[in-house]
This record gives structure tokens, sequence and C-alpha cells, in this order.
């Protein structure tokens, strides 16, 4: 809304329209009139940009106002994206349908991903000893396994032998690099973390990354699709190619086609004895790790797999920067939700861009993976991840702008922790703090509550206000969904409270 003045002229212009004549000033204005006149189309404007301003903001907290602005936050590999992937999927179960494809050379990535982490592990287990591994007590090399060390020719020889499996990694980042130029957003790798010299700076530290809203997925599903380029007359109407996708047979690029021809050596190299005991050795379990796709070798390198629901939960992929993800959430007997989901990347070089985002959401959910209580950050090998969840759930209490958001803390991964309990993992021994209290699942997770409920009360700025804490495994879908009806209705109950959500 705007009122324009029209000029004064001396010389009045010879003009034909009427509305126009009518705002024309009048034909014998006095100086006094004239500035009288201006002076009040000054105001007129003035109260007119006010208007407009005014309803602009109106309009944009309307907006705001039926939407669900949601932000996720936690430490990297905490869940954040399947939790994502659980809130898209309750808004249809279909959410997956036109992506399983992209998924299933996903999950191809982080299986041979897994034999490229086995591979450098019992390379490393065999190779000479390095300075780095020189306890400078004794001046000699720390214990090496002999069980180990005399199978270092079959490890040197495994290397040689999966070189083409291990290439189709290296295989599917180009396909997902050129996805991203295509976006002109060029994917990277994550340089390793750890110091040099670290024993575990392996090049399995560093995990290949996907920008945000870059379309790879499409892309890559495009790129996909290209296995199942159109065919000569004679072959198109025989195509090996499963209408869905799949792999196609008849393109010697496919990468599945190189997973299938591996099947047996990656299952029997996942269950030779030696490895078991260098994983034990080094207290590794693979099977708790994100993409963990081992013990699927079977289904997943038959000869039509497509990715399930659950596998595409399971499938990682790391997020850099922050995705937007819009969707309506229709629930039984209540009025449709439309949300706006924020997933960030919770890696420590990630965490600049999360504050931003603080004032411009109504709720968020943060998690911590309490099954972390025995692992070190990827980024620091100095520090726990629990102690890191700890620190930044911490420093989000201390934040004054997060005074009015409701906060939802999702205490994740708890089917690890239950696995690791039942495995003779002992807390106490990682959290001394945990003394001599009983190593069950309940009294563990009980106590890990504590300590977050404990740095929520010490707060200064938002000790009072409540937060709503889950034990959960977003894996599953079925509590999930249960869970995320509680977000909702919680939500609710606070909107009722104070009127200024939803
Ligand atoms: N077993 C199990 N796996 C989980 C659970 N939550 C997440 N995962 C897996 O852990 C891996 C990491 O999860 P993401 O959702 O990608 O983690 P993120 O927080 O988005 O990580 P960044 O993108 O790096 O910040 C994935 O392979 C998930 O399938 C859980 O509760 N249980
Ligand atoms: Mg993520």
């Amino acid at each position: 809304m705007s009122f324009r003045s029209a000029s004064s002229t001396t010389k009045r212009p010879v003009i034909d329209d009427p509305l126009t004549l009518a705002l024309l000033p009048p034909r014998h204005e006095s100086p006094d009139a004239r500035s009288r006149r201006m002076r009040a189309e000054e105001e007129a404007k003035r109260v007119s940009d006010a208007i407009d301003e005014r309803l602009r903001e109106e309009k944009a907290a309307a907006k705001k106002k039926n939407v669900v602005r949601l932000l996720l936050l936690g430490q990297s590999e905490s869940g954040k994206s399947t939790t994502l992937k659980q809130f898209l999927l309750l808004a249809d179960n279909r959410a997956f349908a036109a992506e399983r494809n992209t998924w299933r050379l996903i999950v191809y990535f982080n299986l041979v991903r897994s034999i490229r982490v086995i591979v450098e592990l019992l390379e490393a287990e065999i190779a000479p000893a390095s300075e780095a591994d020189l306890d400078y007590g004794e001046l000699t090399p720390t214990s090496r396994d002999p069980d180990v060390m005399q199978h270092a020719q079959t490890v040197k020889e495994l290397r040689m032998r999966l070189s083409p499996l291990l290439h189709v990694e290296q295989q599917l980042i180009s396909l997902m690099s050129l996805s991203e130029e295509a976006d002109s957003a060029p994917a990277v790798r994550t340089p390793p973390m750890s110091p040099p010299n670290s024993p575990s700076s392996t090049s399995s530290e560093s995990e290949f990354f996907v920008r945000p809203n870059s379309n790879w997925k499409r892309n890559l599903s495009r790129r996909a699709l290209r296995f199942s380029k159109p065919r000569s007359p004679k072959s198109s109407s025989i195509s090996s190619q499963p209408a869905d996708g799949g792999i196609d047979w008849d393109d010697k690029d496919d990468p599945g086609r190189v997973v299938v021809a591996f099947a047996d050596d990656m299952k029997r190299l996942w269950e030779w004895k030696v490895l078991k005991r260098v994983l034990r050795r080094q207290r590794r379990r693979l099977e708790d790790e994100g993409g963990f796709f081992l013990d699927d070798v079977d289904r997943i390198t038959s000869r039509r797999y497509i990715p399930t629901d659950d596998d595409i939960l399971r499938a990682r992929i790391k997020t850099v920067g922050v995705t937007e993800h819009e969707f309506t959430l229709n629930r039984p007997n209540e009025r449709p939700v439309d949300w706006k989901i924020y997933d960030v990347g919770g890696a420590r070089s990630q965490r600049a861009v999360w504050a931003p985002y603080f004032d411009d959401v109504n709720v968020i959910i943060f998690l911590a993976p309490i099954s972390a209580f025995d692992e070190k950050l990827q980024e620091d090998r100095r520090v726990n991840r629990l102690e890191d969840s700890l620190t930044l759930w911490k420093e989000l209490f201390s934040n004054p702008v997060l005074k009015e958001v409701p906060v939802v803390l999702f205490l994740n991964k708890c089917d690890i922790l239950r696995a690791k309990i039942e495995a003779g993992i002992q807390v106490t021994k990682y959290v001394p703090s945990y003394g001599d209290r009983p190593n069950q699942f309940e009294a563990v997770m009980k106590y890990f509550k504590t300590k977050f409920d404990s740095v929520r009360k010490q707060s200064p700025v938002i000790s009072e206000r409540p937060v709503f804490t889950h034990f959960t495994s977003v894996i599953d879908t079925k509590t999930t969904a249960s869970i995320i009806g509680h977000v909702g209705d919680m939500l609710i109950r606070e909107n009722l409270k104070s009127s200024k959500l939803l």
C-alpha cells in the first residue's frame, strides 16, 4: 500500500484522464497551502509505509505460525538425518519409493567401505612397527599378536584380490561427486581429522559427504539409471534390469556387478577368525557403526536387490551444512500440521552454522547417542563422544535465545547400548563416575539420563524449562513413529500453555 503525490508544476500538462486530473494540485495554490499539502502527503506516506511494514511482518508471522519449525541437533552420527528420514516416512510411507535405486548405490558404498576399513585394520596390524608404535619406556615395539602376524602374506594377497571391489568405492565417490558438480557444488572428502601420527589416522578415518540441497540424490539416481540407457531394438525387448532399478546386467560399469561378484569373498572375510581376533584386540565393533551391512551380504548381493526402508534408515551418508525439508503430517483425529525440519551437520567443523537457526525455530530435538560412552570423537581422538554430547548439551542450555524454545532430548542408539552391555563392555571402565553400579542396560540408561538432567538443572539461563526426554533407537520405525507422535502432542500442550506455537 502506498500513496503517490502528484507533483505540482506551474505549467499543467495536458491530461485527459479524469482520475489523474483529480489528483493534480489545485490550480492556483498559495505557497503556504502547497507546503501544508506537501507535509500532509509526507505524513500519509509515512503512515502508509508503516502499515506496509506491519503487514509484511504479520504475513511472515502468520506463515511461521502455521509451520512447526524443528531443528535437529547433536554430534556427528548421533542420528539426526535418520530421525529426519523417520519424519518423512511418517508423512508419506512411500517417501523413499522414487529413491531406492540411489540408496542401492549408497548401500553398496557403505558395504565396500566396511571392507576397506577391514583391510586397513588388518594391514595396520601386520605393518612393521613405526615410531608411533614404540613404547618409549622400554624402547621396544608394542607387542604384536603372533597369531595375526603369521597371516601377513594372506593379508597382502587380500588387498590384491579385493582391489576391484575397493575400486568400486572410488567409482561411487566419483559418481556422487559428479552429481554434485552438476549442481556446481563439488563434493569433497573430509580430510582425516586425527593428528597425522595417530595410530588411528588411516584413510578409513575420512568420510565422504555430500553438500546440502545439491540434488545429489536426484542426479545420482539419474546416473544410476544411466545403466538402463536405451538399448538397441534387439536387446530392448529383454531388459535384464528390474523396472524400479536394480543392477543393469547389460552395463559393465554398473557397480552392482562387482559387488555381486565378490559376495563370497566379503562373507569369508567377515567370518575370518583372524579378523575377529584383530577386532577384539582393537575393541572395534564394526557392527555398531553406521552403514554396517556385512551381516546382510547375501541379501544385498542378490541379483535383484532393491533396498528396503530399513536399509535406507541404516545407510550412512554424512551431512555437511544445513538441509531443509518441508512436509505435512496428518494424524488421525488431528488437524494436519506443516513441518519444516532443519537437519544440520554434527561434526565439530559444522557447528558454527547452528546458532543462527536458534531464534527461528519452535522446537529442537537434541540427539545424544548414549551408546558412544566407550568411543572417541572422529574429529579429536582425545575426546570421549558421550562427554562431547554433554558439552554440546550444556552449551545449548547456556544460550538465552533458547529460553522460549521447547527442547526434546533423544537419548539415542539404545539398541547399540544394550548390545554393548550384553557383550560385557564395562561402563565404569570408560565412565569412572559410574562406580560399582550394576552393569545393566536399564541402570546405565537411567544413570546417563541423570547426567543430562543435571546439566539442565545447573543452567543459569533455563533451569526451569521442561525438557522432554525419550530413550530412542531411531532406526526403529514403529517406536520412533510413536515418539514423534508424543513430540506433536507436547507441542500442542505447550501451545495451549503459551499460545505461541502452531
Ligand atoms: N543401530 C542404530 N543405528 C542408528 C541409530 N540412529 C542412527 N543410526 C545409524 O547411525 C548412522 C549415523 O546416523 P545419521 O542419522 O547419519 O547421523 P547424523 O547425526 O545425521 O550425522 P551427521 O550427518 O554426520 O551430523 C546411520 O548409519 C544410522 O542408520 C540407532 O538408534 N540405532
Ligand atoms: Mg546427517
